[in-house]
C-alpha cells in the first residue's frame, strides 16, 4: 500500500529547502533527503525562507539520507540537479516501489533515466519561482507564478493527487495537460540564459540591456524551435522571446545557476540543455540546424571544467 501522505524531497538545495518549509508549515509529513551525500545522519534543522517582501518564514525539517530508509513509501520529489538523475534512478529503484516521482528540474530528457528503469509513475514540473541559497539554513525565494505539473507516465487521477499534496499557499502548483510544451519553452529559454550568461560572466539582465546578446538569444530560440517542431512541439518565437525578456528584466542583477555552479567549481546542467538539443539534432540528422546552440553548450562545458 502506498502511503501518499509521506513526502520525500530529494536534494537539500534552494528549491528542496523552500518546498520543505512551505509544506511543513501546512503540517504535511516531509522528509528532506540529501541528494549528493549519504552520511547516514538524521538531524532536525530549522530552515528559513526569506521572501522578497514580507516576513521570513521558518520550520523545523528532518534532514536525512537514503541509508536511513529501507523504503520510500509516498510521493518522491526530485529537487536535485539533473546530472544526478542517472545515479539516483538506480539508487532509488528498489526503495521507491510504486511511489510516484515528481521532477522539479530544468531541462530536457531529465526523466529519461527513470523511464529506462521502468518507474511506474513519473510527473514533471516546470518551476516558475526563483530561489537562492544565502546560508546553510536560509534561502531567498520569489514565486513568479503557479508552477505546472504534468504527466510523463501516470494517470490523471495520480496527477491531481500529487498536485494536491504538494500545493501550498507559499509554493503553489497546478495540474497541466500539456506539460511537454511548457517544458520545451522553458528549456529553450534556459539554453540561452545558461550558456550566454556564464560565457560572458554576466547577470541575467544582459538580454534586456544589450541588443547583440538578445540577437544571440533569438538565434538560439530559432535553432531550438526547429528541433521542438520535429518532436511535435509548436511554439511561437515572438512569445518565447517575450518570456525571455520578462525573465531577464525580473532577474536583472542575478546570476544564473550555471554561472553560480561554475564559480563554485560544481558540475552544471548544460548536458540537459544545449547539449541535449545537440544530441536530439544528431539523432534527427539535423546537426547543422543547431550549430550555435551546440557550440555555446560545448564552450560552457569546457568553461566548467577549467
Ligand atoms: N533555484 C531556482 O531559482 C530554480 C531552479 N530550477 C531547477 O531546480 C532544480 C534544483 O535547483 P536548486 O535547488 O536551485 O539547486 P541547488 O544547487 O541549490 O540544489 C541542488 C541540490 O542537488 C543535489 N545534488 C547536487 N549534485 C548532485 C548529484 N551529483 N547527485 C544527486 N544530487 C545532487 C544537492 O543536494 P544535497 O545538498 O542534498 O546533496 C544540491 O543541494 C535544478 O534542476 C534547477 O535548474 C528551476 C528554476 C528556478
Ligand atoms: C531562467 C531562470 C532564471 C528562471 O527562473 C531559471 O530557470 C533558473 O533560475 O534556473
Amino acid at each position: 500500500m502506498n502511503d501518499l501522505q509521506n513526502i520525500y524531497i530529494i536534494g537539500a538545495g534552494a528549491i528542496g529547502k523552500t518546498l520543505a518549509v512551505a509544506l511543513r508549515l501546512e503540517n504535511r509529513k516531509v522528509y528532506l533527503l540529501r541528494g549528493s551525500v549519504d552520511d547516514g545522519l538524521t538531524e532536525t534543522r530549522t530552515l528559513q525562507v526569506i521572501p522578497e517582501t514580507g516576513d521570513t518564514i521558518e520550520a523545523a525539517v528532518e534532514v536525512s539520507s537514503f541509508s536511513q530508509f529501507s523504503e520510500l513509501n509516498g510521493v518522491i520529489v526530485l529537487t536535485n540537479k539533473s546530472y544526478g538523475n542517472r545515479r539516483l534512478a538506480e539508487t532509488l529503484r528498489q526503495k521507491a516501489g510504486n511511489s510516484p516521482l515528481v521532477l522539479l528540474q530544468n531541462g530536457l530528457e531529465v526523466e529519461q533515466p527513470f523511464i529506462e528503469l521502468d518507474y511506474p509513475a513519473v510527473y514533471r514540473c516546470v518551476l516558475f519561482v526563483t530561489a537562492q541559497t544565502v546560508s546553510e539554513n536560509a534561502v531567498r525565494f520569489k514565486p513568479v507564478s503557479v508552477s505546472p505539473i504534468g504527466i510523463v507516465r501516470g494517470t490523471v487521477a495520480g496527477l491531481h493527487e500529487v498536485v494536491s499534496l504538494l500545493d501550498s499557499a507559499r509554493f503553489q502548483f497546478k495540474a497541466d495537460n500539456d506539460i511537454e510544451t511548457i517544458v520545451w519553452k522553458k528549456a529553450i529559454i534556459n539554453c540561452a540564459f545558461n550558456s550566454v550568461c556564464p560565457l560572458l560572466d554576466i547577470d541575467n539582465g544582459i538580454f534586456h540591456r544589450n541588443e547583440a546578446a538578445l540577437g544571440i538569444a533569438n538565434r538560439i530560440i530559432t535553432e531550438c524551435m526547429a528541433i521542438a517542431r520535429e518532436k511535435g512541439i509548436h511554439l511561437d518565437a515572438g512569445e518565447v522571446e517575450q518570456n525571455l525578456l520578462r525573465i531577464s528584466r525580473s532577474s536583472d542583477g542575478q546570476l544564473i545557476s550555471t554561472l553560480q555552479d561554475i564559480k563554485n567549481g560544481r558540475e552544471t546542467e548544460i548536458d540537459t540543455l544545449n547539449l541535449a538539443i545537440a544530441r536530439m539534432a544528431k539523432g534527427l540528422g539535423m546537426e547543422e540546424a543547431v550549430r550555435e546552440t551546440a557550440l555555446l553548450g560545448e564552450l560552457t562545458k569546457i568553461k566548467s571544467g577549467l
